[in-house]
């Protein structure tokens, strides 16, 4: 994938999410998102600091000075709750455009030769400072659904759509995660083996393939007026059926 293509899938991402966050009102942010025990100020919160926390890496790529994303996750996680705790919400939402601006900039800074810099992600991971640009565009794209508004994968790109399965199945891979699905998408007509493990008893997923990645990233089964949805979904397993699937970051 091209750097440009993923900093032209960042831009998207961030305008998906702001128009998002946007359709909320002050006191609406304080109502639950689609994570356990976050509110939706909760979402916008860590989403601020998602970016800054990215503007530290790209820093750190253009002059060499080593600034982590985080000093730690605990510090990252007590950051987000004394945030929820002590901004107005209204001020959420004016810094959440704020800072998607500044990490535009940001990302226009860096000269071409640096983009391969190492640089350490907020989960531990050593990667090139050209993965940041795509590494927000998913934090953008799935915390939009996050923020509880009734958003869902339907509404991605069909290329961010088969990005994100990409990177689920490379994650379960990388991390050795056994799951053996055989998925089969309606609206495309493939089929897909995502199989880490052969002796793992075998889930069939139908739908879109956007509501089987909805699933799989573990945010459930889109609620769209679809006759094969209302019906629990067309094929061999109906979405109700369904285990929940590994989380997979
Ligand atoms: O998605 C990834 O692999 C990495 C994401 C991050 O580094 C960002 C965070 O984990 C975060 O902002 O909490």
């Amino acid at each position: 994938m091209s750097l440009q293509k993923d900093l032209d899938f960042r831009t998207l991402a961030e305008a998906f999410y702001l128009q998002t966050l946007d359709q909320l009102s002050r006191a609406n942010l304080d109502e639950p998102s689609l994570l356990p025990d976050w509110s939706r100020k909760h979402v916008a919160v860590h989403m601020m600091h998602n970016a800054e926390g990215f503007m530290r890496l790209l820093h750190w790529a253009r002059t060499g000075e080593k600034t982590p994303m985080y000093p730690s996750r605990d510090a990252r996680d007590q950051a987000i709750e004394d945030d929820v705790k002590h901004l107005e919400n209204g001020d959420v939402i004016t810094m959440s455009h704020e800072v998607a601006d500044e990490l535009a900039h940001d990302l226009g800074l860096l000269p071409q030769d640096r983009w391969e810099t190492q640089v350490v992600s907020g989960r531990g991971a050593t990667i090139p400072a050209s993965d940041i640009p795509w590494l927000r565009a998913r934090e953008c794209f799935i915390h939009a659904l996050d923020l509880n508004i009734g958003m869902t994968a339907l509404d991605f790109p069909a290329e961010v759509t088969d990005r994100l399965l990409t990177d689920v199945t490379s994650t379960w891979e990388d991390r050795g995660e056994p799951v053996n699905y055989l998925l089969h998408f309606t609206d495309t007509g493939e089929d897909l083996h995502m199989c880490t493990s052969e002796d793992t008893q075998q889930v069939q997923v139908t739908g879109h393939k956007a509501e089987v990645l909805q699933h799989l990233l573990g945010r459930g089964w889109p609620v769209s007026g679809r006759d094969d949805n209302a019906k629990g979904g067309a094929g061999d397993s109906t979405p109700r059926d369904l285990p929940a699937p590994p989380q997979w970051l």
